[in-house]
């Protein structure tokens, strides 16, 4: 396979306005392989006045954009669609080599982010509006849907490619403009995007790129009144500090934040099928994701014959190494704070009388490699109760009644994803409707698809993305009030 530097997709550079730039003072980001702590590529370090530059861009380009028929923005985004699909392959390696994760599970993004293309071209020709009848025989209401305008958009490292389409793909399907800020541990994802973008014909200033300086360009979005949305998906910090800046100019905001997901195991349970979703749900990307397990809520009469099941799954089914090797499902954590998090997670939690099971420590392979770990006998005062782990760390907590188990699973500030077992039909819509979360995984732990709508309640954010609803975030509702006049000559 060629090096991923080698790729023409590989873009070393910010893209605004059309264009392939440099930093104005010349800084660069050093972009580093977690597997390994090499230097990948170096990317331009933008500030606030390439932003603003971008943000007029867009606004020069809004007109012309949100002036093309839906379908001809359909036809684009199903031409952007196909072409990531087309280099699947070299998008993921990309992926991996600056986010770590396994390269077929970098495949599995790229084909994941690519979905939100196909969905949001479709959604495209179907915003609809409303006549609604008038109260006199002079007036006729009607209601139209429209392009908020320009967007500012900030994403993460764990999911590089899908986080940024999950927001462009919808923008772009409602006729806005948008700047996007990607993570800087992982932009060469978000330019390679942006050389498909060129490819498949969306127009300069539509889609722009400004890797670099987080709160100089954050600023620049929110101090902005041409940016008429904000879109961000990572931590609660920023999020409440991004929403509090928005208020500036009333823009619009979505916000997809941490979380701190129950996955809760009653003992009516198919226990097998509960473990095959205790790993899917805990261990994708090294358990790097905001929609991972983070706490295993286990009914006492079924704990010992889940825990056993679960650390014989994770026993046989997890090989940890360098995301380009065959075979191996666990990748590194992106940096050294990461490793610290989880070994400070495990060390709290015995320190106050967890058991472990299995792993605990950083793995032989040392760097960012850590040994997937589980824990028994977890207890609300550990951390790990209550904050976001975000890596491959499995804590068991057991509870006695179905009340008691509601009660632990919402005792928390978040409210993004959450997982249960059982086989009876009353308790699942007891707990399905008791649970304080905006998204429900009942009998599965893979939730996450772009036909539903993707997002938390509480502290884990605000609005949706994906399925229908994704799309009124980028839309004004519009009321026409048209008075015909009287009928007599
Ligand atoms: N709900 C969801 O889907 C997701 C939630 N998360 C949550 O985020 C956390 C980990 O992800 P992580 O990426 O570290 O989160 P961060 O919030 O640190 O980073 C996310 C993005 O925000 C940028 N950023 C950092 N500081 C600021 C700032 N002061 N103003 C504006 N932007 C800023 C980062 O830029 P830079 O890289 O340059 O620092 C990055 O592009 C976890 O809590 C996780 O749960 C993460 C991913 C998805
Ligand atoms: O950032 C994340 O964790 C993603 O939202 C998770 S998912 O959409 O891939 O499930």
């Amino acid at each position: 396979m060629q090096s991923v530097k080698e790729s023409a997709l590989f873009r070393p550079f910010a893209y605004i306005d059309g264009n392939w730039v440099a930093a104005d003072s010349g800084e660069q980001i050093d972009v580093d392989n977690p597997a390994n702590g090499e230097i990948l590529g170096r990317m331009p370090r933008l500030g606030g006045a390439e932003t603003e530059r971008a943000i007029e861009a867009a606004e020069a380009a809004l007109p012309g954009w949100r002036n093309h028929t839906a379908l001809e923005r359909a036809d684009i985004l199903m031409k952007w669609y196909e072409l990531m699909l087309e280099h699947k392959d070299e998008l993921a390696a990309i992926m991996t080599a600056e986010q770590g994760k396994p390269v077929k599970e970098a495949a599995g993004e790229i084909v994941y982010a690519a979905s939100f293309m196909r969905w949001f071209a479709e959604e495209a020709r179907r915003i609809y509006g409303d006549t609604i009848p008038a109260a006199n025989t002079r007036q006729r209401i009607v209601v139209t849907k429209q392009p908020v305008g320009v967007v500012g958009a900030i994403t993460p490292w764990n999911f590089p490619s899908s986080m940024i389409t999950r927001k462009a793909a919808a923008a772009l399907a409602a006729g806005c403009t948008i700047v996007i800020k990607p993570a800087s541990q992982t932009p060469f994802s978000a330019t390679a995007l942006a050389a498909l973008a060129e490819q498949a014909g969306v127009p300069r200033g539509v889609f722009n790129v400004v890797p670099g300086k987080a709160s100089e360009i954050a600023k620049a979005m929110t101090d902005s009144s041409v940016v008429r949305k904000v879109t961000f998906t990572g931590s609660t910090e920023v999020g409440s500090s991004l929403m509090a800046n928005a208020a500036q100019h009333i823009q619009k905001i979505s916000l997809e934040l941490g979380g701190n997901a129950p996955f809760l195991v009653f003992e009516d349970a198919d226990l097998d099928a509960a473990v095959e979703g205790a790993i899917a749900s805990k261990f994708r990307n090294a358990g790097q994701t905001c929609v991972c397990t983070n706490r295993f809520l286990v009914q006492s009469s079924v704990i010992n014959a889940f825990s056993e099941k679960l650390a014989a799954a994770m026993n046989s089914e997890l090989k940890v190494g360098d995301g380009f090797e065959d075979g191996v499902n666990i990748g590194p954590l992106i940096d050294g704070d990461a490793v610290a998090k989880v070994t400070d997670h495990i060390k709290d939690a015995t320190d106050k009388g967890a058991q472990l099971l299995l792993g605990g420590h950083e793995h032989s392979l040392g760097g960012r490699f850590f040994s997937p770990t589980l824990i028994s006998h977890a207890t609300p005062e550990m951390k790990v109760a209550s904050e976001e782990t975000f890596g491959p760390l499995a804590a068991v907590f057991p509870f006695e009644t179905e009340e008691e188990a509601m009660r632990l699973a919402n005792d928390t500030q978040f409210g993004l994803a959450s997982y249960f077992y059982s086989k009876d039909l009353g308790r699942v819509w007891r707990v399905a409707e008791a649970l304080e979360y905006g998204m429900v995984g009942i009998n599965t732990g893979l939730i996450s698809n772009a036909s539903a709508p993707f997002g938390g309640v509480k502290a884990s954010g605000l609005g949706r993305e994906g399925s229908k609803y994704g799309l009124d975030e980028y839309l004004e509702t519009k009321y026409l009030c048209i008075d015909l006049g009287t009928n007599e000559g």
